[in-house]
């Protein structure tokens, strides 16, 4: 991406902050109680992907994206479903005809159908549930200062009259059409954060005076942030005020509706939990109205990362990816929490040591707690791999390069070896600016270590002086492409062919580390041998080598460690 404009200067807005944006009056609650609890539960969830979802996508879904949008939450285990309003469009009602005619609804779970307060639109609503087993039928109007004002031009008692009257239909109807044991009720106070508490708690016990919701038959009373006007204890506040406050509190289900206008949704839904909830409605990953709704799969996420079963199936997020973007048209950002492709990769090289060190120690830890610096959850337990959790550009370190070269090729490189690979590394990553994919970084190794320079190792004999320790090896080597013969007495193996290049080379070394480690298992093993040699001038580097053979893995390291001297 390159950037053609010019910035331009800083100046200070002309508005009047201060006198056109208000901050939000606090709740009147000194006693609350949801900042000292905990969520030990999952609530109660409702997935609204296929109403307020899809009544903010630019194209919304036709029939064969609805269903595979419905088969996924079906799948994931959401037992409520809002999936439309039946009354707004065709496409909406044919819908829900389809999921009642076709028996795609399983038992225990329920599908919720929005509408307003509306007499043609709730008639319409009971006839797109003809037949239905068991449907959520929410009502909804808008209850606010703001609205009432605007939008409706009335005052409480008119707004309140929407309601009751709206619920005394929908109760009509459901006994007309023999549907008590089939239909469950819903009332939503639309803009709830800007509805004054005394009035939502009238409303809401109006429309229950008409419900007459008892603690078997509940009524679902959610209280949506509509607009997320301020931040997120404003919400839990107002929660816990009604949740207090409402009458015969076990009659009804409290219900959130979160969105998102400050970025703070899921906070809002978290906080609202905490201040006495039942249940949330939300999409997956956000989707909806402006900034989304609240999003579902990080409430579930974040449960799970407190040890709390979300009581959804969130186990394979990529699929759900998959879902989302192809069936509300929009991509899901790579630093999307849970989601994004970025999201478990590290580039940076603390993070990248740190997260090395956290799986090793994960592998031989004896209680079953997951502790990984920065790696809060475990990826794979939400179907994500361990593959791009380290990734390597210029800001990358050598316990990244380390975590990369020993996961995809098997190689353990020594702490000093991993300090003097990195500079090479960072050198390459600096130059070309660019990340280094794992096949790039493997190739650098190779050029750096295995196939580095003027000789290679080709074979050897040893012959033992048959009395103390004293061997003789005769190896066969190339330098730059001609086959030669060197000799060399020593020790051991190493000891003699480090001898035989010192003559070959006329390079003053000696060894003064050596490792070495299988490399995969069965009839593919190799070994890795890593040797530290010492130059004359007391400084060291590294040769590494690789072989079926152990001896030969070791020569190879040696005759690497010579080609880097000579490079130097
Ligand atoms: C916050 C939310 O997400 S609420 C859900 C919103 N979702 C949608 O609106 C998507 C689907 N809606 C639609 O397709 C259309 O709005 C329809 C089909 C439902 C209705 O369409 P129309 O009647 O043509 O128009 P429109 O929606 O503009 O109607 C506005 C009128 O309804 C009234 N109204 C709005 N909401 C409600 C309500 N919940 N209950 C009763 N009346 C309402 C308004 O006051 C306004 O009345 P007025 O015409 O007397 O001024
Ligand atoms: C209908 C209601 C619940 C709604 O969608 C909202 O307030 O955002």
């Amino acid at each position: 991406m390159t950037y053609a404009g010019k910035v331009s200067q800083f100046s200070a807005p002309k508005v009047d902050i201060a006198a056109k944006y208000k901050p939000w009056p606090p709740i009147d609650l000194p006693d609350r109680q949801w900042p000292s609890r905990t969520i030990s539960t999952a609530p109660t969830w409702c997935a609204v992907d296929l109403r307020d979802g899809n009544q903010a996508l630019i194209e919304p879904m036709g029939h064969e994206r609805k269903l595979r949008m419905w088969d996924t939450l079906v799948g994931m285990g959401f037992k409520e479903i809002e999936v439309g309003f039946p009354s707004a469009s065709q496409t909406d009602f044919d819908f829900v005809r389809f999921l009642i005619e076709s028996g795609r609804i399983p038992d225990g779970v329920a599908i919720q159908v929005l509408t307003q307060a509306r007499e043609e639109l709730i008639r319409r609503t009971f006839e797109s549930l003809k037949g239905v087993k068991c449907a959520i039928v929410h009502l909804y109007n808008s209850t606010s200062e703001l609205q009432r004002r605007i939008v409706f031009r009335q005052d409480r008692a008119g707004i309140r009259d929407i309601a009751v009257n709206g619920a005394k239909l929908i109760m009509q109807l459901t006994k007309e059409l023999g549907m008590e044991a089939n239909i469950r009720h819903q009332y939503s106070p639309e803009s709830f954060m800007g509805t004054e508490l005394d009035f939502s708690k009238e409303i809401c016990e109006a429309v229950m005076d008409v419900y007459q919701p008892t603690p078997d038959n509940k009524l679902i009373l959610n209280l949506p942030l509509t607009v997320e006007m301020s931040t997120p204890n404003i919400y839990a506040d107002q929660i816990e005020w009604m949740s207090r406050n409402i009458k015969n509190r076990d009659s009804v289900i409290i219900s959130l509706h979160p969105h998102n206008d400050r970025g703070t949704g899921v906070a809002a839904a978290e906080l609202g939990l905490m201040a006495g909830a039942d249940r949330v409605e939300g999409t997956l990953f956000g989707n909806g109205e402006r900034t989304g709704n609240v999003d579902l799969v990080i409430l579930a996420g974040n449960l799970m990362m407190s040890g709390v079963d979300p009581q959804v199936d969130i186990s394979d997020v990529n699929g759900l990816v998959r879902v989302a973007e192809y069936c509300n048209q929009l991509p899901i950002h790579p630093r999307h929490p849970y989601a994004g492709e970025l999201v478990f990769t590290a580039f940076s090289g603390s993070h990248q040591d740190a997260i090395n060190k956290g799986f090793k120690a994960i592998e031989t830890a004896t209680s079953p707690v997951w502790e990984v610096p920065y790696l809060p959850i475990d990826p794979k337990d939400l179907g994500r791999s361990y593959e791009a959790v380290i990734r390597i550009n210029s800001q990358s370190g050598k316990g990244g390069i380390a975590y990369i070269l020993e996961k995809e090729h098997g190689i353990e490189l020594p702490r000093l070896l991993q300090v003097e690979f990195s500079k090479a590394v960072q050198g390459i990553a600096d130059g070309e600016g660019v990340e280094l994919s794992a096949d790039r970084l493997w190739d650098a190794f190779t050029r750096e270590y295995l196939d580095n320079g003027r000789y290679t190792f080709t074979s050897h004999q040893i012959v033992s002086d048959g009395e103390g320790e004293e061997r003789t090896i005769t190896a066969r080597i190339r330098d730059e492409g001609v086959e030669k013969t060197i000799t060399g007495v020593g020790n051991g193996p190493i000891d003699a062919f480090v001898a035989a290049m010192r003559a070959e080379s006329g390079l003053d070394f000696d060894v003064a580390n050596y490792r070495e480690h299988a490399m995969g298992s069965g009839a593919n093993a190799a070994a890795v041998s890593y040797v530290e040699l010492r130059i004359a001038d007391g400084s060291t580097l590294f040769g590494v080598g690789i072989d079926k053979d152990t001896t030969k893995s070791a020569l190879k390291a040696v005759t690497s460690g010579v080609n880097r001297i000579l490079k130097r």
